[in-house]
């Protein structure tokens, strides 16, 4: 294919505006799949994205158009995920992209992620292309989503902005045609040395990494020697190919190409997404700028459920190849043993990866309640410490101060709700600091702790706002907290595993509620086991879990005094040698520090 007749786009939107059907729309028009294949969803094949009906992983795409001039068109599109918490995949996609069809629901208008994916295109260069999805709906309003484009960038004005259906078809067509009448092709020589984009990257267990490639300048062949910048690693182009959706190998990728290169190279860290390939014998002079490494938010504690380390660790490490914004190192833990402390973008992406480890890996994992990480000023130490583990939480009496990073999270809502998201993001701590409008929407920004917003305020929000109100949110920077360590002992025996920090003002009702949910998940014993909540050294709240059999001292038999006392010596002897030992930690002990409402 000529390079003049390459396109490479991305589908952008906010979540469930319709990009993955609009997906498969295209690929059924330019036959890339049949009509029986399109009855499913095409690209969202990871179980996780079924479970949720959401994309997670972006995708890549090659089409071939027969356009109205007659010219036959290569058409590369990399759908990508609409959640907040995988953005980071978007900005990868876009720099593999030189144009971007940004998608708005007609029912819905232009939201939150719409506004900050146009703006991740924008920064990347990339034309874009407004299209209004969903016309068919009853609750469409065609004329308030074009206004609302407008007013996201009057540019838009100038040029066409569509109106179709995904869902049934409608004027799909035109899309096709505007992609290669708007969208400029690639620019790159391909007479130059390679210099590839790796964008994405998979594990296989046979094949090894498999990059992503955007070919940039020159090409490759099957075979050839290639480097990789960053590392300085040679890497054997095992199989070079393209997407259609599946993997199809092809004898070379030229200059405006987007395809894959097997590489087998097994160990999963020797790649790095963002990084540039070049030819062995004839490298390009300088790479291409990287990404941004993703920013870790909530961290967590992944062990293995019985005995299978190794296992695990196989899995994260491959995880993190597929996911670079899933980060992990070894920890240890006394009462789980070895396992992993592991961090994320948000909690649904937690949730995400804990589940593709069970599809994928068929592992189930135990997962400690998440944290977030604290700057811990000591009094003997001009330098903080970074915690992401409240296990290593210093002892109070060192600590001087501590800071939490804040958020800064913009929340679009209607009019109508403001007062109940309001409400909700004072509960959360949050400070109001702008307030505007965006046609009839409002934006609201706020400075507000991670650790308010990291669990469960994305639910509450969408439940407060009946599904309408939006979330993004972003690093700020690192504000003082008045924050202490809340120790569980199980039978007078510390439980490190289920150590975790929350602010001083929310101690009395955390500890009460933890104590009285963890009587009904820790597995009872043959003796009753007191459960206490420690904060700075003191017992602020207990329950006892009560024994598996009747209490001897409380037990209304009719036994004679001595019989009853010498139950109570023996039941007071198998106490004390309880003391100390195991106690076994199922994931509803972790859930219910997950579950508190703080
Ligand atoms: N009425 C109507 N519904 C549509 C149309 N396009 C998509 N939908 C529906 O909207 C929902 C979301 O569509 P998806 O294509 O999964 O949305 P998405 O943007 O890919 O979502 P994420 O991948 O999770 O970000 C599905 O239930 C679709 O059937 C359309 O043109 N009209």
């Amino acid at each position: 294919m000529k390079i003049n007749n390459i396109r490479n786009f991305a589908i952008i939107a906010h979540i469930d505006h319709g990009k993955s059907t609009l997906a498969d729309r295209i690929m059924e028009l330019t036959n890339t799949v049949s009509q029986r294949e399109s009855q499913a969803q095409l690209l969202d094949d990871l179980a996780v994205e079924q479970a949720h009906g959401v994309t997670v992983k972006s995708r890549t795409v090659r089409n071939y158009y027969q356009a109205d001039n007659g010219e036959e068109y290569e058409y590369n599109f990399i759908d990508t995920p609409g959640h907040v918490d995988f953005t980071y995949e978007v900005s990868k996609s876009l720099a593999a992209s030189d144009g971007a069809l940004l998608l708005v629901d007609a029912t819905k208008g232009v939201q939150a992620q719409t506004v900050a994916n146009f703006r991740l295109a924008k920064a990347n260069n990339l034309v874009v292309i407004p299209v209004i999805n969903k016309i068919d709906a009853q609750a469409a309003e065609v004329e308030r989503a074009e206004q609302e484009i407008l007013s996201l960038d009057a540019e838009f004005a100038n040029g066409p902005i569509l109106k179709i259906s995904a869902k049934t078809g409608l004027n799909i067509h035109d899309v096709l045609e505007v992609i290669h009448t708007t969208i400029p092709a690639p620019t790159g020589s391909r007479q130059a040395p390679l210099k590839a984009l790796v964008f994405d990257s998979q594990y296989d267990s046979f094949k090894g990494i498999i990059a992503y490639v955007r070919i940039i300048n020159g090409q490759l062949k099957a075979n050839e020697d290639l480097l990789l910048m960053a590392n300085q690693q040679r890497v054997n182009a095992n199989e070079v190919g393209i997407f259609t959706p599946q993997r199809v190998a092809a004898p070379n990728l030229v200059a405006g190409d987007v395809g894959y290169i097997i590489t087998g190279l097994k160990d999963p860290k020797a790649l790095r997404v963002g990084d540039t390939l070049t030819n062995y014998a004839q490298p390009t002079a300088a790479a291409l700028p990287g990404y941004e490494p993703a920013k870790s938010v909530v961290f967590a504690g992944f062990y293995p459920k019985g005995d299978n380390f190794n296992d695990l660790q196989l899995a994260v490490e491959k995880l993190a190849l597929n996911d670079t914004s899933f980060e992990y190192h070894q920890e240890n833990s006394d009462a789980l043993g070895a396992g992993f402390r592991c961090g994320f973008l948000g909690i649904f992406h937690l949730q995400i990866i804990r589940e593709r480890l069970q599809n994928e890996y068929g592992l189930d994992v135990l997962t400690t309640a998440p944290n977030v990480t604290y700057n811990v000023h000591l009094k003997n130490q001009s330098e903080p410490i970074m915690i992401n583990n409240p296990i290593r939480f210093p002892d109070f009496a060192a600590v001087d101060y501590v800071e939490e990073p804040l958020a800064q999270a913009t929340i679009t809502t209607q009019a109508d709700l403001l007062g109940s998201v309001m409400k909700l993001a004072d509960q959360h701590r949050g400070q109001l600091v702008d307030m505007a409008n965006q046609g009839e929407l409002i934006v609201l920004e706020y400075r507000i702790p991670f650790a308010e917003i990291a669990y469960d305020f994305f639910n509450q929000l969408k439940s407060v706002s009946h599904g309408y109100a939006t979330l993004m949110t972003e690093f700020a920077e690192y504000d003082l907290a008045d924050v202490v360590k809340i120790e569980v002992h199980v039978n007078y025996a510390k439980v490190d595993a289920l150590s975790f920090v929350v602010h001083r003002d929310d101690v009395a009702n955390v500890t009460q509620e933890l104590v009285h949910k963890l009587k009904y998940v820790i597995p009872r014993k043959l003796y009753p086991m007191p459960v206490q909540a420690i904060v700075e050294g003191k017992v602020i709240a207990r329950v006892d879990v009560p024994p598996l059999r009747k209490n001897a001292a409380v037990s209304g038999d009719k036994k004679s005094i001595s019989k009853k006392q010498a139950l109570l010596r023996r039941q007071s002897v198998n106490q004390r040698q309880a003391a100390q030992s195991d106690i076994e930690l199922p994931q509803e002990v972790f859930n219910a520090i997950l579950e508190l409402e703080k």
